[in-house]
């Protein structure tokens, strides 16, 4: 059942479609600036606030002084206007403001302007004129910047040097310096980056500019791009392809960033620090140990940076990398709902993988649009199975995405596809409660009467779940209620009795029962005209309306008890109580009253009102020793059946036996008559259905099985008509008793009557089976059951019982 299918199935919850609609994350732009508006929790794992290194130096290097020409590689930025230093180089030693910055040899000049904090750690260019900004933390420092250059957390800013708060840091302007020597202004990244996104528009890709593309020179500067000198001296539209490979071959040796910084800004959105590192030469495909070994693409695909992703596939990052959940960029975007980012890595070749799909994430996730793109393109199989034989329709479905479950419908989707433990979508609907999309199901033809491999059907699920509205339309769509599971369970059993779709099931078992009988009434057989064979005064016939069994006949019909080995009932008349009345005890005369042959009947044979039914006392019959005439009003039970009764077949309990008239209250109906036994002889008998105890101790007992009167077909019922009184006629001997069943209520003709075979019966019998009397305080149905079996011992199994009276 989808219970129990629900319980292996990754279950991962999700927001509701409306919270989805809600929080909808917006298809974020990258941007040259520091991602000041990446959500708190990110930014506080992947940002510190920098500190410059302006005081540090490294090694020399060997690559970077030939790349220098052995030039002092300081750039002095004045107002946008940038000027290379090219000053003879004493020391070789590198320095750099900040670890985001390429690492310069520089001049002395310089090198005494970084140690005086006066290169900026954001673009690591010199402020020493032009107008830039200064905090001074103490009288003796001042670090310089640029405004645009300071940095960013949680929306504040920072001087880039020390982490001063920027508020406190003043602008100042000083006079343009001579400068040494003036190189033309640094090349746009951006004009480069556009001819680059161009020639890859001619393959079909996406033709979006790097964001930022139409700001001048002077606001990149400012915005401290970080490209650095040497780089910046080839042609000006070279494509950025080419500047990787050149810079693939002309790269240091040295890294200056951690493969782990492009995976922390590719999730941040940082375009440029993605950019520079991987100008820088850090791996595009490099996997995160401490984040399911995801790449790059994964966190860019994931924020929807788009234009980040396109950076990364240019620079090699492979499409359909899998993480350590099997996931791809491609199902990161799809599930975060971002269409141009979905778009660009399909048209740039994302292919799906195999199992648990991005179409499958799209529809769990309810994202529409996102769905009809994955079907539009044709690549995506829209019956695919997961590796819980799941489609993107049983996802939609149990998550209740109803414009999705449309959607699917009107692309083909299969709804006869069987999950693992074969559900159809329809199980699935009616475990998730969504009777819009059972109603769509079952428009479209789904199968109601679908059974999976615990013998399951829609209804059983939704009975199970208490899916009240999907009952009801499974009940008028002709779901069968009577439909039982690998466990035996019908619907009905299948929920607590306090739930409405208890009710709903029941009172549509009762109006399918009454259907039948009536249906019945007009298709009965009758199969025996009278089971008794003409030995009680009415006939009594057996007719089966239900199924094709013949009449019982593995029993012999006897009118009253009989024994198969003596019993020595004390027949001796000298020993029973007697009356002496002459005539019929119902006169003012009457002695039987002073007896304990108290009169129990009233003038029609009923038994008085005030009979105690719950405690019945014996009841001693006028016997052949009394005085009085053998129509005395204290003979009912010595006369045998009287009312008008029926065997019939039941639709699951075999047979039964119903009233054929009206029976008023404390009328008697019949006697359990059968082969009187000990309680040794039962015990070896090996089929107990038909005992009865005579007496609370069990010494004797009834057992009907091999001979026995129309009683021996009476069924159980939680809500009896019948109950049972211990009464004496022609002998007295107390231990053994007439078994008479009196009617406990006004019974009207059609009704099955029944008697409570009591607890000990159920606390045996219920291990093998339910009772199935339909009644509303039933007890012993298979659910009220569940918590008392657990209770029993395993041999109570095979002990006999003895229904007693109850
Ligand atoms: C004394 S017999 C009653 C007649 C029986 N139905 C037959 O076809 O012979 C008792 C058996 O009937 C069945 N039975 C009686 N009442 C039942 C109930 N409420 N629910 C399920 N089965 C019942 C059980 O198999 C039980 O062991």
């Amino acid at each position: 059942a989808p219970a129990q299918v629900a319980d292996g199935k990754e279950r991962t919850q999700i927001s509701s479609p409306e919270s989805v609609n809600l929080n909808k994350p917006q298809e974020p732009t990258s941007d040259l600036c520091l991602s000041a508006d990446v959500p708190g929790s990110v930014m506080e794992e992947a940002q510190e606030l920098p500190l410059c290194s302006c005081r540090m130096e490294t090694p020399k290097s060997r690559e970077i002084l030939t790349l220098a020409d052995r030039k002092c590689m300081a750039t002095e930025s004045v107002d946008g206007q940038l000027t290379r230093c090219q000053g003879a180089i004493l020391k070789h030693e590198m320095m750099r403001p900040s670890n985001s910055v390429q690492l310069l040899v520089l001049c002395e000049d310089h090198r005494n302007g970084m140690v005086k904090h006066q290169c900026c750690p954001g673009c690591g260019f010199f402020c020493r004129a032009g107008t830039f900004m200064e905090c001074q933390p103490d009288l003796s420092i001042s670090h310089r910047f640029h405004r645009a250059c300071a940095s960013v957390l949680k929306g504040q800013s920072f001087c880039p040097h020390c982490g001063e708060e920027a508020g406190k840091a003043k602008e100042v302007t000083i006079a343009k310096a001579d400068t040494t020597s003036t190189v033309p202004p640094v090349p746009a990244l951006a004009g480069r980056a556009d001819s680059s996104l161009s020639a890859r528009s001619a393959h079909g890709l996406d033709t979006a500019a790097v964001p930022g593309s139409s700001r001048s020179p002077t606001t990149l500067v400012g915005l401290g791009t970080t490209v650095p000198p040497p780089v910046l001296q080839g042609p000006p539209r070279e494509t950025l392809e080419s500047i990787l490979v050149a810079l693939d071959t002309e790269k240091p040796k040295k890294l200056r960033f951690h493969p782990k910084q492009l995976y922390l800004s590719a999730k941040q959105g940082e375009l440029k620090k993605v950019l520079l590192m991987l100008v820088d030469g850090i791996d595009p495909n490099f996997k995160m140990d401490s984040q399911n070994k995801r790449t790059p693409l994964h966190a860019a695909a994931e924020g929807g940076y788009k234009d980040i992703c396109h950076m990364l596939v240019q620079a090699g990052a492979n499409l359909d990398m899998c993480d350590e959940d099997q996931r791809t960029p491609l199902m990161e975007a799809c599930e975060n709902n971002y269409m141009e980012t979905v778009q660009y890595l399909l048209r740039a070749g994302a292919s799906d993988v195999e199992g648990f799909t991005c179409l499958h994430l799209a529809a769990k996730s309810g994202h529409y649009n996102i769905v009809e793109h994955l079907l539009s393109t044709g690549l995506i199989n829209i019956n695919c199975q997961d590796d819980g034989g799941w489609t993107a329709m049983i996802w939609a479905t149990e998550y209740k995405h109803v414009d999705q479950v449309n959607l699917l419908l009107c692309k083909g989707a299969d709804i006869s596809i069987r999950d693992k433990e074969e559900n159809i979508c329809l199980h699935w609907a009616a475990f998730s409660g969504s009777v819009e999309i059972a109603e769509l199901l079952l428009n479209a033809r789904c199968d109601l009467q679908a059974v999976n491999i615990h013998g399951d059907s829609p209804l059983h699920i939704a009975a199970r779940e208490n899916r009240l509205e999907c009952v009801t339309l499974f009940l008028t769509r002709g779901a069968d209620v009577f439909l039982k599971n690998r466990e035996g369970e019908t619907p009905p059993d299948c929920c607590s009795h306090n739930s409405k779709a208890w009710a709903a099931l029941q009172a549509n078992t009762r109006e399918r029962d009454d259907k039948n009988t009536r249906l019945s009434r007009v298709e009965e057989k009758v199969l025996q005209s009278d089971v008794a064979l003409g030995q009680e005064s009415v006939p009594l016939p057996c007719v089966n309306s239900v199924d094709s069994e013949p009449h019982p006949d593995d029993y012999k019909y006897i009118p009253e008890n009989c024994v198969t080995s003596p019993m020595n009932i004390d027949r001796n008349i000298t020993h029973l109580q007697y009356c002496v009345c002459k005539e019929d005890c119902s006169t003012s005369i009457c002695m039987c009253g002073q007896l304990s042959l108290r009169c129990w009947y009233d003038k029609r044979g009923c038994l008085l009102p005030e009979f105690c039914r719950e405690e019945p006392p014996l009841i001693f019959e006028c016997n052949h020793a009394c005085s009085c005439w053998r129509t005395c009003k204290n003979r009912v039970v010595q006369n045998g059946i009287r009312t008008r009764l029926q065997v019939f077949r039941t639709s699951k309990k075999g047979w039964g036996v119903r009233a054929v008239q009206d029976i008023p209250q404390g009328t008697f109906v019949c006697e359990y008559v059968g082969e009187i036994i000990s309680e040794a002889e039962a015990e070896m008998r090996q089929n107990d259905t038909y005992l009865f105890s005579l007496d609370d101790k069990d010494l004797y007992c009834i057992d009907a099985r091999f001979y026995g009167n129309i009683s021996r077909f009476l069924n159980h019922m939680c809500e009896p008509n019948l109950f049972a009184c211990r009464v004496f006629t022609k002998h007295q001997d107390l231990r053994f008793p007439h078994i008479a069943f009196f009617a406990s209520e006004n019974i009207k003709a059609g009704e099955e009557l029944g008697f409570n075979y009591g607890d000990h019966f159920w606390e045996v019998k219920s291990k093998l089976f339910s009772c199935d009397c339909g009644s509303s305080k039933c007890k012993y149905s298979s659910a009220a059951m569940a918590s008392l079996q657990a209770d029993s011992t395993p041999e109570e199994l095979t002990a006999p019982f003895f229904v007693h009276l109850a």
